[in-house]
């Protein structure tokens, strides 16, 4: 009873201490942007609180405007709800906003900003990204991860199919796990040129941190609370995965560099992977910032958590659409199945712009559901934007997917419909405000071009080797399509379908 007594004193006492510090942090006369009512400590936290943010910050951004202020416990946070603030931001003060917040779980996750992804902006973050597109992410290396996409692929459709009876009922497949295996692996290999051992463990663990690394959980609206921190088990958790995760990450690390050692691990320039790259800069000692063993694995981590889950996501809400409007899913069969003829074992790369209509759907799943429907960015210094304040060091979200949904850019934005992209050029690497699934400026995706041409050949090849069907006994009507609210936005229930080869193709797969 003692023991509780204390706690709710310590517990008073921090809150009434935190509310304190608040009140004389605001500043009276800055001219922030309009927001909902706020209560003292909490700030806007309770029109926000809820399964679904994006979503309830994309309802209230309708009634206060596209800038908004909300404050989140103890932070400040401007969020930016239309096309036009978009630019304003991402665009106009482009080098302001080119900084990451630091929350406690995204520190955990950015390995304390010596990533790329949560950095901080300024020269050793452009050099490790200069790299990393130079290396990996870029056209150099276009051709190799050209080979490993096409046998990953290869292999994804081998393992359909010795799961499905030819013009049979077909097997459920449990697509969501396939399309995460595939995207781990083939990054696994453009980066350390092997696949993850303990692959199954890694996508695990990452899609836990995931969940947590959102901005929205105790630790992170209240970071100056020792008391908030001591009683959240989301910051051990956090750094649980990201241990269990770096240490796959350094067993990876560790075998390369004793096979170096051993004189196994040498290759030319041109077939070197990442790490082969990083390890050659390291042992150089020629970069302006040294490149540090931590600095590495942080590196290496980045592309394992910017390129597995995005990529993945984009594939399973793919799938999921086209399931749920038959008519767009036989529209993209007949497409690439007559444009490409009967006996195509695998479709590669130069196939896809053969393929207008599977193009747009890609685009329109981008547009229902980019994986990163809040781009996390923060203020390097006090700036005004639509004649509203943002000071330094405030975090600023700009909430694509409220963006990609409203009614004022897009017909009917709730509807699946990939002609809306027919007669016009809106294209997510030319920069449309209205349609940002990859960010924009200085810290837009540098893996976009790696992460489509997964997704793009994986979609081409499954639409055209199977026929897709729902379970046994499941109908249209009851379709779940809920999602599950993260850094990226996933479905809620793995997406189970019955896949069906279609005639000969067994065979011609096992040539
Ligand atoms: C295909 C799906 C993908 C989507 C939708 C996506 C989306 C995004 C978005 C919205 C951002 C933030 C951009 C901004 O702040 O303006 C981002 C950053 C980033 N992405 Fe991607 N991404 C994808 C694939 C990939 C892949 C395949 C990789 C690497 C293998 C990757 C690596 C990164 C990195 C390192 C950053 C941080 C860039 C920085 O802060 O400078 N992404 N991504």
């Amino acid at each position: 009873m003692e023991g509780w007594l204390s706690l709710c004193f310590i517990a008073g006492s921090t809150l009434l201490a935190i509310w304190f510090l608040e009140l004389s942090r605001r500043n009276p006369n800055k001219k922030l942007p309009p927001g909902p009512w706020t209560l003292p400590i909490v700030g806007s936290l309770l029109h926000v609180v809820g399964a679904f943010p994006h979503r309830t910050i994309a309802e209230l951004s309708r009634r206060h405007g596209p800038l908004m202020h909300l404050r989140l416990g103890e932070v400040a946070t401007m969020v930016v709800s239309s096309a036009e603030v978009a630019a304003l931001v991402l665009k106009t003060n482009d080098l302001t906003f080119a900084d990451r917040p630091r929350t406690v779980t995204q520190n955990i996750f950015g390995s304390g900003g010596k990533d790329i992804a949560f950095a901080p902006y300024g020269a050793a973050w452009r050099q490790m990204r200069k790299v990393c597109v130079m290396e990996i992410l870029g056209s150099k290396q276009a051709r190799r991860t050209e080979r490993i996409r096409t046998e990953e692929v290869g292999s994804l459709l081998r393992s359909i199919v010795s799961a499905s009876a030819v013009g049979g009922a077909g097997a459920t497949v449990n697509v969501s796990e396939k399309v995460a295996m595939l995207s781990n692996d083939v990054v696994s290999r453009a980066v350390f040129g092997g696949k993850v051992a303990q692959r199954d463990e890694y996508i695990r663990e990452l899609g836990e941190a995931m969940e947590l690394v959102t901005g929205f959980c105790l630790v992170d609206i209240f970071p100056s609370s020792r008391l908030v921190r001591w009683l959240s088990s989301v910051e051990r958790r956090m750094r649980r995965s990201y241990g269990r995760m770096q240490s796959i990450i350094a067993d990876i690390l560790d075998e390369r560099k004793a096979a170096r050692a051993a004189g196994d691990g040498s290759c030319s320039t041109d077939d070197e992977d990442l790490l082969e790259v990083l390890l050659r800069l390291q042992a150089e000692d020629s970069l302006e910032f040294p490149l540090t063993t931590e600095i590495i694995g942080a590196v290496m981590f980045d592309m394992f958590a910017g390129g597995t889950d995005t990529t993945a996501t984009v594939l399973e809400w793919a799938m999921s659409e086209l399931v749920n409007n038959p008519e767009a899913m036989t529209k993209a069969q007949l497409e690439v199945r007559e444009v490409l003829g009967e006996d195509r074992v695998i479709i590669t790369n130069c196939d896809i712009a053969k393929l207008p209509y599977m193009r747009m759907v890609i685009k329109e799943v981008l547009r229902l559901h980019p994986p990163i429907p809040l781009v996390p960015r923060m203020a390097r210094d006090d700036c005004t934007i639509m004649g509203y304040d943002m000071l330094k060091g405030t975090n600023v979200l700009v909430n694509v997917f409220a963006i990609s949904r409203d009614s004022r850019y897009w017909e009917n934005p709730e509807e699946f419909k990939p002609k809306r992209f027919e007669n016009n050029n809106m294209d997510y690497n030319v920069t449309y405000f209205e349609f940002i699934p990859f960010g924009a400026g200085r810290r837009q995706c540098p893996g976009m071009f790696f992460g489509m041409s997964t997704v793009h050949i994986t979609l081409a090849n499954m639409l055209y080797h199977f026929n897709w069907m729902l379970p046994e006994g499941a109908c249209l009507t009851s379709f779940d399509m809920s999602e599950k609210f993260g850094l990226t936005i996933r479905r809620r229930y793995d997406l189970q379908l019955r896949a069906i080869t279609r005639v000969g193709v067994k065979d011609i797969l096992s040539k």
